[in-house]
């Protein structure tokens, strides 16, 4: 079943900042991910230009050799200029960076920036090539950084013409059918794994069956994402900031809940990709339910009796 929002064009909706927070709370983490052209910097500026007063930093990582294309977008829309790994005010306060290879350290030098000013939230702009799991992993691995930034959720942009296949200049190339050596999984996929939303964009160049076509691929591989339909990456900033999806800590994504005295009676449901996890109360037990706890496993070539004895030492039970 398709669950589905549309988007008309506009940001109306931005989210207001946290009222309230204290001075030490972390500061929100959104990394906007997608594959080459699909309109990560287009959603990327609509946030910083939006009236939404938030103080954003901006950190666009780029790990090709020409940081030319991104750092041009700083340039042209408030007359700076940027060498690589530079902190970029922009008018209206937002800071914009762009670094080639460590993130890490860009986002410490701005949390250590001298006397400078806290920031209400931060983004990460990966390049079309990405794969945002390493960058989500790197966030709560740093002891140190974890306690002043917290990943509120990844964003995936996705153009909906070129998603089953891009003809720039060359060959047909499927983004997300495009084989990769035996093991490896491709970019686009592992995006829209680790997404809570994506931005399905570029609808104006796209017809409602390629639309809907790019739909079921992206919940042939995240059935439970969040997709948005936008032109221009228009999207309601309230769906995409301060979506708090990450709440439980390392790695955990908590769908916004907490847990609360009294719901001990529910079933937790763990769904995890890769390095990332999301925990879910599910409904209270019924009477009399057997109470079990079933771990489900989706993989190619996967190995039943490795799996099975692995679990079994990890459990020190007898798998069933
Ligand atoms: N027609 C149309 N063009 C769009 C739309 N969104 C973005 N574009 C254009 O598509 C091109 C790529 O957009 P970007 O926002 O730079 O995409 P990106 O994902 O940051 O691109 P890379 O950083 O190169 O991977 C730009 O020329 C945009 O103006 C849209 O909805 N419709």
């Amino acid at each position: 079943m398709l669950q589905l929002e549309s988007q008309g064009t506009g940001t109306a909706g931005a989210a207001a900042p946290a009222t309230g927070s204290a001075e030490t709370a972390p500061v929100p983490i959104t990394i906007v991910t997608g594959f080459l052209g699909a309109g990560k910097t287009t959603l990327v500026r609509n946030i910083l230009t939006a009236d939404h007063g938030y103080r954003i930093a901006v950190i666009l990582n780029e790990f090709g050799e020409d940081i030319g294309i991104e750092s041009s977008f700083v340039q042209s829309s408030e007359g700076l200029k940027t060498q690589e790994g530079e902190w970029v005010e922009l008018t209206n306060g937002c800071m914009c960076c762009a670094v080639k290879s460590d993130f890490l350290q860009a986002l410490e030098s701005l949390l250590e920036r001298p006397g400078g000013r806290r920031f209400d939230y931060i983004l990460i702009e990966t390049t079309g090539l990405a794969n945002p799991g390493p960058i989500a992993t790197a966030l709560w691995t740093d002891a140190e950084l974890e306690s002043r930034v917290s990943l509120d959720g990844v964003v995936a942009v996705v153009d909906a013409v070129n998603i089953r296949q891009v003809a720039a200049g060359g060959p047909r190339v499927r983004q997300l059918g495009e084989q990769r050596s035996k093991g490896a999984v491709n970019e686009a996929q592992l995006q829209i794994a680790y997404a809570d939303i994506v931005v399905l964009n570029k609808l104006d160049l796209a017809s409602e069956e390629a639309v809907v076509r790019s739909e079921a691929d992206i919940r042939a591989i995240n059935s439970g994402v969040t997709v948005v339909r936008t032109q221009r990456s228009a999207v309601d900033l309230g769906l995409v900031l301060n979506r708090n999806g990450y709440r439980w800590g390392r790695g955990g994504r908590g769908g916004g809940r907490a847990r609360r005295p009294g719901l001990q009676q529910v079933a937790e449901v763990v769904e995890a990709v890769y390095e990332l996890y999301e925990i879910v109360s599910g409904p209270e037990w019924a009477a009399g339910e057997e109470r079990v706890t079933r771990v489900v496993i989706i993989g190619r070539n996967l190995r039943t009796a490795a799996v099975r004895a692995s679990w079994a030492a990890f459990v020190d039970t007898p798998a069933q």
